[in-house]
C-alpha cells in the first residue's frame, strides 16, 4: 500500500438553470487550478453537477464551494435538493472545513445565500470568504428564462474565490 498522502480536494458543487451559476463555478475552478500552479502544489479540484453529488463526495472533499441561482426566493429546487439528500449523511463527519457560497440572481439572492449559510452552519463549515451574489439584473419573464452570459469581471471574481479556497488548502 502507499503511504504517499494524497493532494486536498476542493469540491465545487454547481446547479444553473439557464447557465450564470454554471460559468461562475467553471471560473472559480479556473481560479482554484491557476492559484494551485502559481504555488506549484497539486490540488485535487472536482466540479460535480448538484444531482451528481453524494455523500462520499463530501466526505472526501477538504473544501467546498457552492454555487447556485436563487428561483422563487429560495435555493434552486435542485440545489436544495442535493443538501436535502446529504445532510446528516454527513453531519458531524465534516465540520471545521471550509467552504464559499456563490449566488447567480436576478434582483435578490439574498434568500437563497442566507439558506446556504445557514446549511453550512449547521454543518459547522468555516467560510473562507464573504458570501458572493451576482445579480445580472433580470426581471421580466423574457430576460428571467433567456441563457446567461456572465461578464469577464464577474468571472474574475469568482475565480478570485476559488484562488482562495486553493490557497487556504495549500498554504
Ligand atoms: C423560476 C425562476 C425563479 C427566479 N426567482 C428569482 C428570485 O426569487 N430572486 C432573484 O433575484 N432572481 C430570481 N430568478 C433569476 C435568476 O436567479 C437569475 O437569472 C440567475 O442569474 C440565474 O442563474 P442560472 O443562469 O445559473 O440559472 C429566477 C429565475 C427563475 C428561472
Amino acid at each position: 500500500m502507499s503511504l504517499q498522502s494524497r493532494s486536498p480536494r476542493l469540491l465545487i458543487v454547481w446547479h444553473s438553470r439557464t447557465g450564470a451559476a454554471r460559468q461562475m463555478a467553471q471560473a472559480a475552478a479556473d481560479g482554484a487550478h491557476a492559484a494551485a500552479d502559481a504555488m506549484d502544489e497539486a490540488l485535487d479540484v472536482h466540479l460535480l453537477a448538484a444531482d451528481e453529488v453524494q455523500a462520499d463526495s463530501l466526505l472526501e472533499a477538504d473544501a467546498y464551494l457552492f454555487c447556485a441561482p436563487e428561483n422563487l426566493a429560495t435555493l434552486s429546487g435542485e440545489m436544495k435538493a442535493f443538501f436535502d439528500r446529504n445532510y446528516y449523511a454527513v453531519l458531524d463527519a465534516i465540520a471545521g472545513r471550509a467552504y464559499a457560497v456563490m449566488i447567480a440572481a436576478g434582483t435578490d439572492g439574498e434568500g437563497a445565500r442566507r439558506q446556504v449559510e445557514r446549511i453550512a452552519s449547521g454543518w459547522r463549515l468555516r467560510a473562507a470568504a464573504p458570501p458572493f451574489v451576482y445579480r445580472n439584473g433580470a426581471q421580466t419573464p423574457e430576460a428571467i428564462l433567456a441563457p446567461k452570459t456572465v461578464a469577464p469581471d464577474v468571472l474574475a471574481q469568482c475565480g478570485e474565490i476559488g484562488g482562495t479556497l486553493a490557497a487556504g488548502l495549500l498554504l
